[in-house]
Parts: structure tokens; sequence; C-alpha cells
């Protein structure tokens, strides 16, 4: 079955430092689908458009023409313009995201986009929102979760940030603040998975394979269909052999 052709979307949620962002994409590349990091939309946003404590409202409705018009330029655009930073500039440009992220327009502006570019299914979404906000219409919710010092630990790792835990720190805890009332509600529409003990391979065989049980049931009606013949022709099967002995 192709999924793609159905509308089929996944969408994943959590605190920062779950794994959203490197299980998603992984869970893309198995399935063949796109995936979109929204958390780099408030990054590029923040960078290119908050400049001189002033937000460029129009500058942002003119980037959302231009990127709904050529989606694939633009999610490689804002892939490559954040890979140049360094650790130092990824921690300063995440808390200017944090900051445009609590203005309501620019978050409708970024759930439109990812929305009009993900209509026809194939997308693997993350972000802290993305079952609730982003796409409540996805076929697969989930939420992931892990323990606040394995998520710090993971961060440190991953930003090479040693010299900064305890900077790291305070943005983990004022993020987990302002994203704990989303992913409550993501928690209550969405399956949860713990990742604190699971490999990252780990969870996206569970993901996987949650993922095949939808597709599953989506297709349960046929399944139905086929264990219904299959019941006859072996009843019937048995009935003739029973006819043929009895003669
Ligand atoms: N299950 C896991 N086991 C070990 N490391 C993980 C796991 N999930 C994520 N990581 C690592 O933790 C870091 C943060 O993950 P990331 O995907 O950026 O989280 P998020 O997008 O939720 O903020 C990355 O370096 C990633 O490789
Ligand atoms: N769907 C989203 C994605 C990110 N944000 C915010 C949260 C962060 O403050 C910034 C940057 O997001 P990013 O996913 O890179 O941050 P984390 O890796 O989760 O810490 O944008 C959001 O409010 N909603």
């Amino acid at each position: 079955m192709n999924i793609k052709k159905k509308g089929f979307n996944i969408a994943l949620d959590g605190l920062s430092g779950v794994g959203k962002s490197s299980i998603g994409c992984q869970v893309a590349k198995r399935l063949n689908f796109t995936f979109i990091d929204s958390g780099l939309f408030y990054r590029y946003i923040a960078d290119r458009f908050y400049l001189d404590d002033t937000i460029q409202l129009n500058e942002i409705h003119l980037f959302k023409n231009k990127m709904i018009g050529s989606p694939s330029y633009y999610l490689q655009e804002i892939e490559f313009y954040l890979q140049e930073k360094t650790p130092q500039e990824e921690l300063q440009i995440g808390q200017k995201a944090s900051e445009i992220s609590k203005v309501p327009e620019i978050r409708n502006i970024i759930n439109e986009i990812i929305q009009t570019i993900t209509k026809n299914g194939g997308y693997v979404v993350v972000g802290r929102d993305a079952t609730i906000k982003i796409l409540p219409n996805a076929r697969v919710k989930l939420v992931l979760e892990a323990d606040f010092e394995m998520r710090l630990y993971r961060r440190v790792k991953q930003l090479n940030a040693e010299e900064f835990v305890a900077k790291v720190f305070s943005d983990l805890l004022k993020r987990d603040v302002d994203s704990f009332d989303l992913v409550l509600e993501a928690k209550k529409v969405a399956t949860i998975i713990n990742t604190s003990n699971l490999s990252i391979k780990q969870v996206v065989a569970r993901i996987l394979s949650r993922i095949s049980w939808v597709k599953y049931s989506d297709n349960n009606i046929l399944h139905f269909i086929i264990f219904i013949l299959f019941v006859f022709v072996y009843t019937l099967r048995a009935h003739f052999l029973e006819k043929i002995e009895s003669n």
C-alpha cells in the first residue's frame, strides 16, 4: 500500500532532548517520507528575521509565501543555513527562537507553512506541538519522553558543550516550562514512548511497528474479508472431502 497517497502523516511531539529530531529523521528515511523539524523553522526565522530586538513580520510573511511556493528548496535552505552555526551560536539562536515562539502570529505562520506543504501526506513532522496544533489530523501521533537528567546529558553531548553545562541546564528547564502544557495535551491524544532506556535504533523500531499496526488496522476490513473467504473455502473443502469419503 502506498500510504503517501492517502495523506498519511506522522506527528512526533515531546520536550527538548527526547530525541524527536534524530528519531523522526530516521523514521522518515525508513518510510521514504520527507522529514520536517518545526524547531528549525523557529530557529531560522529567529536568526534571519529577529534583528536588533525587532521581529520583521512583513519579511516573515514574504518568506512564508516563498516557502509554500518552493518547499523542497526552502527545507534544504533552512537545514544548510543552520548547519553552519557554532555551538555557542546555536545556543543564542535557540534563545531567540524561544522568544519568537511566544508570538502567536509567528506560530500561526509556521503552522500554516507546514500544514500546506504536508497536505498530501508522506511527511514526518516533529515539534512540541506537532500532534496538537501543527498536524492534528496526522494518522500516527506520538509523544516521546525521557528523564530530565538524560535529556540534559544528551543535549550537552550533542552541542559539545561540556563548558556550558549550567547554560544548557537552564535553557532546558526554561523550555520545559514553556512547553509543558502543550506536551501534556499531546499525551492525551498520542501514543507515549519513554526513550530514557532505549537506544535510537530501539525507538525507531517501536515507532515503525506502531505505524505498521496503524496501517494494518486501516486495512482491517480487507483483512476481515480475506479471513471470511478463507474460512468459507476451508469449510467448503472439508464438506466436499467428507462427501467424497462417504461415497
Ligand atoms: N534514545 C536515545 N538514545 C541515545 N541518544 C539519543 C536518543 N535519542 C536522542 N538521542 C541523542 O540526544 C540528542 C538530542 O536529540 P534530538 O533528536 O535533538 O532531541 P529533540 O529533537 O527532541 O530536542 C541527540 O544528540 C541525539 O542523538
Ligand atoms: N513546534 C515547535 C518547535 C519549536 N518551538 C520552539 C521551542 C524552542 O524554544 C525553539 C527551537 O526549537 P527546537 O526544536 O530546535 O528546540 P529543542 O531542540 O526542542 O530544544 O522553538 C516551538 O515553540 N514549537
